[in-house]
């Protein structure tokens, strides 16, 4: 297998009062906070992938600036000229460190992004000297990769993946839905809560119990004498729950492998679960 070159990552994330303006959170969520939340998801799976040190968010706005920070990413001042112009500067700044180094570009709104996909995708553009992985709908550009970052030339905007496809990219239709689902509209937002988002938003979508549909997963292991057990989401990740958890749902008995709805409090721990297609109020036991 090829090595991995050390690829030196932009982040262009616009932050404030104007981004996202195509997103319509639900009541009780502001836009802004949204928009920070899937930029932290979209950045914490970036530094868990690589070297935060080696990631650089291009941004004006402050908040957007002290969350990068608390991840190790480094910041870029944002030039005010628009998405190309701020790859730009990441690019330039990335480059400092050494004007040949691979350079790649990523849009900082997939908050279902997982550091392994990032890998992969990282991994597949290795193998050309400029590539573009394009959006769900194959329009838009996530990702745009140039083995020597001088080469890097962003043409970010509706229809992108085309344009960097005429020049020279090539195309990778990589299977990453995580990767590929880039949040813009209200649609966008409901593909990627099918898909699992991380954290960030799923806490800034709280206050919506509407929008925000209960994870699902499955028994793994029930104590039937404690009360206490596991469970596996259907993203692939192992929760558990306490006896007093399981004794608040009411419920008698679990067996393995049945459907579960859950709640979480962080990212491990079951705050409250009931079974699949059973509402709150119509609790069986
Ligand atoms: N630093 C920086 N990032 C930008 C700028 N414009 C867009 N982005 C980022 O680029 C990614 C894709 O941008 P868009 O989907 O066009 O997002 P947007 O401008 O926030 O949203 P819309 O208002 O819907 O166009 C997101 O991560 C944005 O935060 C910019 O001028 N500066
Ligand atoms: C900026 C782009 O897309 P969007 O506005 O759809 O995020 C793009 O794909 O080039």
């Amino acid at each position: 297998m090829t090595p991995t070159p050390d690829w030196h990552l932009v982040v262009p994330v616009k932050g404030g009062a104007s981004a996202k303006s195509r997103l319509h959170p639900p009541t009780g969520v502001g836009r802004e906070a949204l928009a920070l939340a899937l930029a932290t998801d979209c950045l914490t799976a970036c530094c868990a992938g690589m070297p935060p040190a080696r990631v650089l968010v291009v941004t004006s706005d402050e908040r957007v600036a002290q969350m990068a920070r608390g991840l190790d990413a480094r910041v870029v001042a944002d030039p005010g000229a628009g998405l190309n112009a701020a790859v730009r500067a990441g690019r330039d700044a990335a480059l400092a460190d050494g004007p040949s180094l691979p350079v790649a570009a990523l849009l900082g709104d997939l908050p279902a992004l997982r550091a392994e996909d990032l890998t992969a995708a990282l991994g597949a553009a290795a193998a050309y000297p400029l590539a573009v992985v394009p959006d769900a709908a194959g329009e838009g550009t996530v990702l745009l990769t140039a083995l020597t970052g001088a080469e890097l030339v962003p043409s970010f905007g509706a229809g992108s993946a085309a344009r960097h496809e005429a020049a020279g990219h090539q195309r990778l239709e990589l299977e990453l839905p995580r990767l590929r689902t880039d949040v813009d509209d209200d649609a966008d937002l409901q593909d990627v809560l099918a898909l699992g988002v991380g954290a960030a938003t799923r806490r800034a979508l709280e206050q919506s119990a509407t929008t925000l549909p209960p994870m699902q997963g499955s028994v793994h292991s029930f104590d039937e004498t404690t009360g206490a057990g596991s469970a596996l989401l259907d993203d692939g990740r192992e929760v558990t729950f306490t006896r007093e958890v399981f004794a608040a749902s009411a419920l008698r008995h679990l067996r393995v492998g049945q459907r579960l709805s859950l709640d979480l409090t962080g990212e491990r721990e079951v705050s409250k679960l009931w079974i699949v297609g059973i509402g709150d109020d119509q609790r069986i036991g």
